[in-house]
């Protein structure tokens, strides 16, 4: 794995020891290296700029949503999109420019509909004829028209985890493009006062490896889309491929560089558009996981061990399945070092394990490590994307703190929440003053 070091040879993230940010931050604690994720959103823009073409990087926030990284998409000039009334209200607080929001989801409510029109994001992403209807409702008396795209099920799975795919047929996620409702939909909403349609949507899925299922998508996406035009006398102004750019979690993970993904979509874009008498759409890519994954660490604190005869040792950490589900949910591999050794060899492979009531809380099932001690700081490694944004109060652990590290300087972005936050919601109960029937006299009564 690629990493840095500083002159001791200890695990540096921006410029600062990470050992010195879990002294002064705690474990477990997030932190990010926010040089990163600006270095992976450039390098998807000099793509587009370099082969002239229209675009939008949309930053999937679901992958890590909290104030600073909205506040970092909004220097860096980008769209994001976000899947909730949570996701949205949060980039609302951090100002975040709401022309550049696409709102997306299979289900979303009418309070999020109506939330969004009031916000005034620029594009909403309908999945679904149920949602058409909740928007003509919310419309009916508006002033304007609502920007939207139309998100299709293309029919192409990618080669990935299951839970990953979301671009197959039999997908809760859009409208079924062989049935003939993604073209009723479009029939729909270009007879629609209140609608504007800018163009499709499809997501293939996440975390993947080769670009065959992207030049695939966009070719079909833009035969659809040519078929509005020759059926409905359309201009498609966006052609919007998602994300799912797969990175490396393990030395035996071999991805390509982000920006190729986005290569070969601007190169099938490019030849599979002659002879189609309306002009380039622009292209929108949805990444999450490829810009704020690698730039993330989990920082840990080392615990006890169990060392059992023949078989492999435990390992635990003072987190685990609360900080980071990913392993128990898909048996995501993830690499660790020693914060202060993470060149030194490994003499012992372990089960580096977290503190949850749990068989299956195990970060990393085979960890090769050097010998480690109570009190060591473990760093895992690319735990940007769907970490802290997955976290949960398991067991009534507090969730961690994040931190943002630039140019050799840290700053709490989240704080640790404490035993305060997990009992703000919980209400003392009152039992009713009657008692209730005894179940004797229940099953009396029902005789
Ligand atoms: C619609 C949509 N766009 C973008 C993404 C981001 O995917 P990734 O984080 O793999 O780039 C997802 C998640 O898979 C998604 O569902
Ligand atoms: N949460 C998943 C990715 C799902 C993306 C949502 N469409 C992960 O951690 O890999």
């Amino acid at each position: 794995m690629n990493f840095a070091t500083n002159h001791e040879g200890q695990l540096t993230i921006g410029g600062i020891a990470a050992s010195q940010l879990a002294h002064t931050f705690q474990t477990p604690l997030y932190v990010y290296d926010v040089g990163a994720i600006r270095h992976q959103i450039r390098a998807f823009k000099q793509v587009f700029e370099t082969a002239g073409v229209a675009y939008a990087v949309s930053y999937a926030s679901k992958a890590f949503a909290t104030i600073a990284m909205y506040e970092v998409a909004k220097a860096e000039a980008i769209h994001v999109d976000v899947v909730s009334g949570g996701e949205l209200y949060t980039a609302q607080a951090a100002d975040f420019p709401m022309e550049k929001v696409s709102f997306h989801g299979n289900n979303k409510s009418k309070a999020e509909l109506e939330q969004a029109l009031d916000a005034g994001v620029g594009t909403i992403i309908v999945d679904n004829f149920h949602e058409l209807d909740l928007l003509d409702e919310l419309l009916k008396a508006a002033v304007g028209k609502q920007n939207v795209l139309i998100r299709v099920a293309p029919g192409i799975s990618a080669h990935t985890h299951a839970y990953d795919q979301t671009g197959q047929t039999d997908s809760k996620f859009g409208f079924d493009l062989e049935s003939g409702q993604a073209d009723e939909a479009a029939k729909r909403i270009l007879a629609d006062d209140h609608l504007n349609l800018l163009g499709i949507h499809a997501h293939i899925g996440s975390q993947i490896f080769e670009v065959a299922g992207f030049e695939a998508v966009t070719q079909k996406l833009l035969a659809v889309l040519d078929h509005w035009h020759q059926q409905f006398s359309f201009t498609p102004k966006v052609l919007n491929v998602g994300g799912g750019f797969g990175i490396a979690y393990t030395k035996q993970d071999d991805p390509l560089p982000p920006e190729a993904f986005v290569q070969a979509i601007v190169t099938t874009l490019k030849t599979q558009s002659h002879g189609f008498n309306w002009p380039l759409p622009a292209v929108w890519i949805e990444p999450g996981r490829s810009i704020v994954g690698p730039a993330g660490y989990s920082l840990y604190t080392v615990g006890s061990r169990k060392d059992v005869p023949g078989l492999r040792p435990y390992v635990a950490v003072d987190g685990g399945m609360g900080d980071n589900i990913r392993p128990a949910l898909y048996q995501a591999q993830y690499t660790a070092v020693v914060a202060d050794h993470p060149t030194a060899q490994p003499t012992e492979h372990v089960h580096l394990v977290g503190k949850y009531c749990e068989s299956g809380d195990i970060l990393i099932d085979d960890a090769p490590l050097p010998a480690t001690q109570p009190g060591d700081v473990v760093a895992v490694f690319d735990t940007g994307a769907y970490g802290y944004s997955m976290a949960s109060n398991y067991n009534r652990n507090p969730r961690p703190a994040v931190v943002f590290v630039e140019d050799g300087q840290a700053q709490l972005v989240v704080t640790r929440e404490t035993y305060a936050d997990l009992i703000q919601h919980d209400q003392h109960y009152t039992a009713p003053s009657q008692p209730a029937p005894t179940s004797t006299a229940t099953t009396a009564a029902k005789k």
